[in-house]
């Protein structure tokens, strides 16, 4: 309950902004109208489900209409939820690092959360006992290669790193190959952010992948895209190029906590089916959580 209420307090946004509103319409003892239909459609659209996870939910409400399952505004409230739970159940599948020397590759736009994340879930599994290296392939910023510094020292994992400047494939290549020599539980491969749309940048990170298999060929064993939540219907498009160019595994979406469209998370896995193994709600250690779907809905859903 204490791990519920925690989850539930960081979504506070996408309640007050999605649940709460539909609630509060939908316990009202009055029949279900078009216009009260419009209400719930414009709500999910505005609540960044995207068009056509939109039209999966209406069309289920629409079903249960005609087919007299649904009667009252509450079976309407209900069956949204029922289909936001099934399209979450097919993508939580939680990050299991079944072996060691378990590789993986982490990449996204600028900002997103990248080193945040390396560095919450390199924490986790320090704490486990688990023997970590940190592989700063951002070689774009000095600043960036700091950070990750920093994350290696808090989670007592080592960091394999070179000058502002370096090769990143290079970077990438020299530490992995030297975390497999030395027998290493979990390494982690920072990139740099880059936009879907930088096709050079782009191309830069596809060569990075191949320098990761070329220091050992099974490897990554996991391509995670992290994903910003506040930005809306563009983080599928991102997802979308990210996943062409390099067969993405698993999502982290971070910063739940900031919007009031956490609908997004719902779009995303409608479209593309991919796990979302995380999901950032703070900037502090213990704000990843690893995404259950059940948890997820009832901690943004009014009981
Ligand atoms: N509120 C909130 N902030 C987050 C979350 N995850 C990351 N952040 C913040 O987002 C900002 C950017 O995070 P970084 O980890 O530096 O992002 P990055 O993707 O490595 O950025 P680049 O190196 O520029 O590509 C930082 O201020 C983080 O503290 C989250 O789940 N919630």
């Amino acid at each position: 309950m204490g791990f519920l209420k925690g989850i539930a307090d960081k979504l506070f946004k996408t309640k007050q902004g999605f649940t709460e509103k539909i609630h509060e319409e939908s316990k009202k003892d009055e029949p279900i109208t078009d216009e009260y239909l419009d209400f719930i459609e414009e709500l999910l659209i505005e609540s960044d489900f995207g068009v056509k996870t939109t039209m999966k939910i209406m069309d289920a409400i629409n079903e249960g209409i005609d087919s007299g399952s649904i009667r009252t505004r509450q079976d309407v409230e209900i069956k949204i939820r029922e289909v936001i739970l099934s399209i979450l159940k097919q993508v939580e599948k939680p990050l299991e690092i079944k072996h060691k020397k378990f590789v993986i590759l982490v990449v996204g736009i600028n900002g997103s959360g990248k080193t945040t994340t390396i560095g919450k879930l390199a924490s986790l599994n320090t704490d486990k006992g688990k023997k970590v290296m940190l592989v700063a392939a951002d070689t774009f910023r000095a600043a960036a290669i700091e950070q990750l510094e920093e994350w290696a020292k808090r989670a007592s994992a080592s960091i394999v790193k070179q000058n502002e400047g370096a090769d990143p494939a290079a970077v990438a290549f020299d530490g992995v190959s030297s975390g497999i020599a030395r027998n290493y539980d979990v390494i982690f491969v920072d990139t740099a952010g880059r936009l879907h749309t930088q096709k050079n940048l782009m191309n830069e990170v596809i060569k990075i992948k191949k320098a990761v298999q070329k220091a050992y060929p099974e490897a990554p064993h996991e391509v995670l895209l992290v994903l910003d939540a506040t930005i809306g219907q563009n983080a599928i498009n991102q997802a979308r190029e990210f996943n062409k160019a390099l067969a993405i595994s698993g999502i982290v979406l971070t910063k739940m906590d900031g919007t009031a469209k956490g609908g997004i998370i719902v779009a995303i896995s409608e479209e593309f089916k991919i796990p979302i193994r995380y999901i950032g709600i703070g900037e502090s250690l213990d704000d990843l959580k690893a995404f259950n779907a059940r948890d997820f809905v009832e901690s943004v859903f009014v009981p």
